[in-house]
């Protein structure tokens, strides 16, 4: 999967996904009333309204990027149908030739984390079938369990082609609370990076590794620290735009060769209609203003590459 990623990166000239994420509140009156006028107010009625949402910002984007990263969190909110909503979302992007990167951010002990690693990269054995879950490409993972919830992805992966994005260096204001800590001197995010490293090392596609990692945007410097620390690891990179991230931040994540990295941005892009730059598309014109924030943040990100 490291490896398609790659290589769609590489021929859109666009190391971008969208997020996903869906709260109600950004979903636009017409699509939500529509919704509702089928299934009521309901949680069916939001699950519906968001992956109506989805379908448009994807049918009006696909061919510009090489993949998205559904939050599965934005989904769960809605219960049994928000999830039916997240596993039609993941079908409907991969029928589109998209990469899906499963944004669930899991991690347990050992035998937990075989079972998550199973419903969302692999497969479960149901009598004499082998049957697939949620079948995303990649799931973003929580290495604070250790090696042991780590292992049963790693394996999987193997066995399936899937691969996996660590969190080293999360995005968010207090995420140095317990990441920067210093062990023995240095920071714990760096240990965490040569971790993903050795993880990674046995376990290669023809560049780069399907162990890959999550760096925030929002933390340039030690992006680049992380970059040397883990240098076969594609870093997923959250936080530009709506955390404040810019092109210039996102410069030490790459590569000379402009590889290395995939950017996310969610807000940015599926809430693009609500944004005053967009205004001009209007509510009903939703998936054009989000087709319009792709380009721009392609553009953004070529300019420094
Ligand atoms: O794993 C992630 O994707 C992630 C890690 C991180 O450090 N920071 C971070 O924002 N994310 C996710 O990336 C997305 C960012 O959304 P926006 O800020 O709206 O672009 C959300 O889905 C977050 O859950």
């Amino acid at each position: 999967m490291i490896d398609r990623l790659v290589n769609r990166i590489k021929k859109l000239q666009a190391p971008v996904v969208v997020g996903l994420d869906p709260m109600l509140s950004y979903v636009p009156e017409q699509v939500q009333k529509k919704a509702f006028q089928e299934y009521g107010e309901t949680l069916e009625g939001a699950a519906e309204a968001v992956w109506q949402f989805n379908k448009a910002i994807v049918d009006a984007t696909c061919d510009l990027i090489p993949g998205v990263k559904p939050q599965a969190a934005m989904y769960e909110q809605f219960g049994v149908p928000g999830m039916a909503a997240f596993e039609k979302t993941v079908s409907y992007c991969q029928s589109k030739g998209l990469l899906v990167i499963g944004d669930i951010k899991r991690g347990d002990i050992g035998s937990t984390s075989a079972a998550y690693a199973a419903g969302h990269l692999g497969s479960v054995q149901v009598g004499s079938r082998s049957l697939e879950g949620f079948h995303e490409d990649f799931a973003t993972v929580n290495p604070y369990l250790g090696s042991d919830g780590i292992e049963p992805f790693l394996q999987v992966c193997r066995e399936h082609k899937k691969g996996i994005f660590v969190l080293v260096k999360t995005s968010n204001p207090s995420s140095g609370e317990f990441q920067d800590q210093l062990v023995d001197g240095r920071p714990l995010y760096e240990l965490v990076g040569e971790k993903v490293a050795s993880w990674g090392e046995s376990f290669c596609g023809e560049e780069y590794s399907y162990v890959g990692a999550v760096v925030g945007a929002t933390y340039p410097e030690m992006g680049r620290v992380l970059r040397k620390i883990m240098p076969k690891a594609y870093i997923l990179v959250p936080g530009y735009g709506a955390q404040g991230g810019t092109a210039e931040d996102l410069k030490p994540f790459f590569n000379k060769d402009g590889l290395g990295a995939v950017v996310n941005s969610s807000r940015g892009i599926i809430c693009a209609w609500k944004n005053e730059k967009y205004q001009k598309f209007g509510p009903e014109n939703y998936a054009d203003a989000s087709r319009q924030a792709v380009l721009d943040m392609i553009g953004d990100i070529r300019s420094i590459l």
